[in-house]
């Protein structure tokens, strides 16, 4: 097989184990959902989506589009495989959606956007399940519960926007070539579809969580004024001493109902 460098601007680390791989393919939900593959990267992956589903793959490599396209000729051919060149973010910016249907997200997604990406999926109201490779750190973040030291905005956007998330299972590093310096995991989210989010509410939780280990109304005080922190406080009974990682997710969401509907709207 070609023997391709690995470009770490682009986060390539390529999964070699075939255990790792069938144990993703064992997690794809069974519905007749569409695949949307993001970084095929040298394809070992999507040659085991293939065989199951219809697949669209986002690659921004150039290089490894013309070993893509060579190795998967036959699918190409036969319809059930899209290989689409370019930078998924700015796909996901000029399209609203990776495809046009009910899609579930299978990826070993590269670390460096892993976060956005995710965040991106959440907006994309035809993705349906996100299951993708991601830094375990990061993974724990989205599953984290209220009280857990991972609990941000990450987790608290998860569990208002879907019915499960959790870690299926974690991968070691050298099930990778070349090999990364952390240990990930794998990562399963089934959105709840009947739900979105409104975009200033990341904002909101931003600045809830500037100082994740000061007060909440710490925090809180860079977009609103001392009495109207009080005033929800005391609104939605919630104690003045605590950290934003101890106020669980339907708190911030009504917190941050109130704060858009109040008179002060500087976020
Ligand atoms: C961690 S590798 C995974 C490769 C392959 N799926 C595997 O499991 O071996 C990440 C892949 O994402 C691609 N990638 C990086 N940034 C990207 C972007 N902005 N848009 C699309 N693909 C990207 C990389 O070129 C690489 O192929």
């Amino acid at each position: 097989m070609e023997k391709v460098k690995a470009k770490k601007q682009y986060g390539q680390n390529f999964l070699k184990d075939s255990s790792i791989l069938n144990k993703i393919i064992e997690s794809m939900p069974h519905n007749n959902n569409h695949i949307v593959e993001i970084g095929p990267g040298l394809g070992d992956l999507t040659k085991n989506l293939v065989k199951y589903k219809d697949v669209t793959a986002y690659e921004v490599d150039t290089d490894l589009i013309g070993i893509l396209k060579s190795k998967f000729a036959i699918n190409l051919d036969k319809g059930n495989l899209k290989i689409i060149h370019a930078d998924v973010l700015d796909a996901w910016d000029e399209q609203k959606t990776l495809y046009n249907g009910n899609y579930d997200l299978i990826a070993n997604l590269p670390y460096y956007i892993a976060t956005n990406i995710i965040l991106k999926a959440f907006e994309d109201s035809f993705c349906e399940h996100i299951i993708v490779m991601v830094q375990k750190e990061v993974a724990l973040k989205f599953t984290a519960n209220v009280n857990d030291k991972e609990y941000s905005s990450l987790g608290i956007i998860t569990e208002l926007l879907s019915n499960d998330s959790k870690i299926l299972f974690d991968v070691p590093p050298e099930a990778f070539d070349p090999i990364p310096k952390v240990v990930s995991s794998i990562l399963y989210i089934k959105k709840d579809l009947s739900k979105n989010i409104d975009k200033d509410f990341n904002r909101f939780l931003k600045a809830c969580f500037i100082q994740p280990r000061k007060k909440l109304s710490k925090n809180l005080s860079t977009i609103l004024d001392k009495n109207q922190i009080l005033e929800l406080f005391k609104e939605l009974e919630i104690d003045e001493n605590l950290r934003p990682h101890e106020v669980c997710s339907s708190l911030y969401s009504q917190m941050y109902t109130k704060v858009k509907n109040g008179r002060n709207k500087r976020i």
